[in-house]
């Protein structure tokens, strides 16, 4: 085969570098028609008034973590590693960042992935499963900024991914062989909510956290002890709308009534951030500590776990495979083939 320059746009959220960026990140999140369904006369008054009002508190927060979002360096990593691992002779991979809110914004990286001239683009978002709010959003922000030439192809979920789930059983099992706690103990996983309206329109995003929290069950068979359960639960609600549940304060709050260890996995997000260091670790840590839970582990985030790293390579291989990839999203590849997936199944999202 002819050598190929092949681009990998890795797709994430973006968060502040720094306590002056917090309002204008914030601004960007509220302004997103994806994240607010108004029109933009509305919206973008309302997103100014929103990012206003929640700046110092949100800042109080970035302050914990030293006033800036770890979630960029965590990225480069993560992009370091799966470029290493896609190494191939004769092709040229190179791993590019294109965050929705914060820098590297979109626009910028897609103009650096054209300036590199690529024969083939996989668009890949770090969100195993798809919502309309981040997967959906950015991959509508890539075809708005993508004017350069190659043939592209869009990952668009992998929630049951083998390597995903091998990943989360073995930052469990580390964990918890590390805290090294006896006694009954509940398995917590929490994931990033979303309104209910989202869900009812029919954004696939909660089906899927579901499969993956199987399929990390699955994984964990052989070392799962007798005195284990497992739930579900969503944090990090934002404003007055009703959102999925049940909240992850809640679940806390009632293991530890229960008389529970709690080990708590957060599993829509792969690399550490504000939610986990933040909420899950202070906030939500203190919360059991008042409240009596008889030991709080967190799990860490995936970060470059290789089983995480490799499974990511092959969706990408996967994608490199297929023909197609017409347009600036192309053809859409799902490694999971799940129903609930906006190529494959009965959602009726599309970007
Ligand atoms: C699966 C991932 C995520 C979904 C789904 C999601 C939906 C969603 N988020 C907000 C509002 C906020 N999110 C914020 C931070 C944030 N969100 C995600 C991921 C998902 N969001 C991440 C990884 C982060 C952290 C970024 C970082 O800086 O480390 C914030 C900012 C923090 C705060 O002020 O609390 C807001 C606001 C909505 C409204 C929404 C769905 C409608
Ligand atoms: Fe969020
Ligand atoms: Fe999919």
């Amino acid at each position: 085969m002819a050598p190929r320059k092949i681009a990998v746009v890795l797709f994430n959220l973006g968060g502040p570098d720094g306590p002056e960026a917090v309002r204008p990140f914030l601004f960007n999140l509220f302004n997103d028609p994806a994240i607010i369904a108004l029109p933009g006369i509305v919206r973008t008054p309302l997103a100014a008034l929103i990012s206003s009002r929640r700046e110092a508190s949100a800042q109080a927060n970035y302050a914990i973590m030293g006033g800036a979002s770890p979630l960029l360096p965590e990225t480069q990593a993560q992009a370091k590693a799966l470029e290493a691992t896609l190494a191939a002779p004769g092709d040229e991979v190179r791993c590019f960042i294109a965050m929705r809110y914060w820098k590297p914004l979109t626009d910028e990286t897609a103009a650096a992935v054209a300036a590199f001239g690529p024969d083939e683009i996989v668009l890949t978002p770090l969100y195993p499963q798809y919502s309309t709010t981040t997967t959906g959003s950015s991959l509508a922000a890539w075809r708005k900024a993508y004017k350069g030439p190659g043939r592209s192809r869009a990952i668009c979920c992998y929630p049951t991914l083998d390597g995903l789930a091998a990943a989360h059983a073995a930052k469990i099992e580390a964990a918890w062989a590390a805290a090294g706690a006896a006694g009954p103990t509940r398995l917590l996983f929490s994931a990033h909510g979303l309104p209910e309206s989202v869900v009812a329109r029919g954004d696939p995003y909660q089906a899927q956290i579901e499969a993956t929290a199987g399929a990390i069950v699955g994984k964990l068979s052989t070392t799962w002890a007798k005195d284990w359960d497992w739930r579900i639960s969503y944090q990090s609600r934002v404003g007055p709308m009703k959102w999925i549940g049940p909240a992850t304060e809640h679940e806390i709050a009632e293991a530890s009534a229960a008389g529970l260890n709690l080990l708590v996995v957060p599993i829509a997000f792969v690399s550490e951030h504000i939610e986990t260091l933040v909420e899950l670790d202070h906030e939500y840590g203190a919360m059991a500590r008042q409240k009596g839970c008889p030991s709080y582990v967190r799990a860490p985030a995936l970060g470059i776990e290789a089983a995480f790293i490799d499974g990511l390579a092959g969706a990408v291989r996967t994608a490199l495979e297929r023909p197609g990839g017409v347009g600036p999203v192309g053809d859409w590849i799902c490694p999971s083939a799940l129903r609930q997936c906006p190529r494959t199944g009965r959602s009726t999202e599309r970007v």
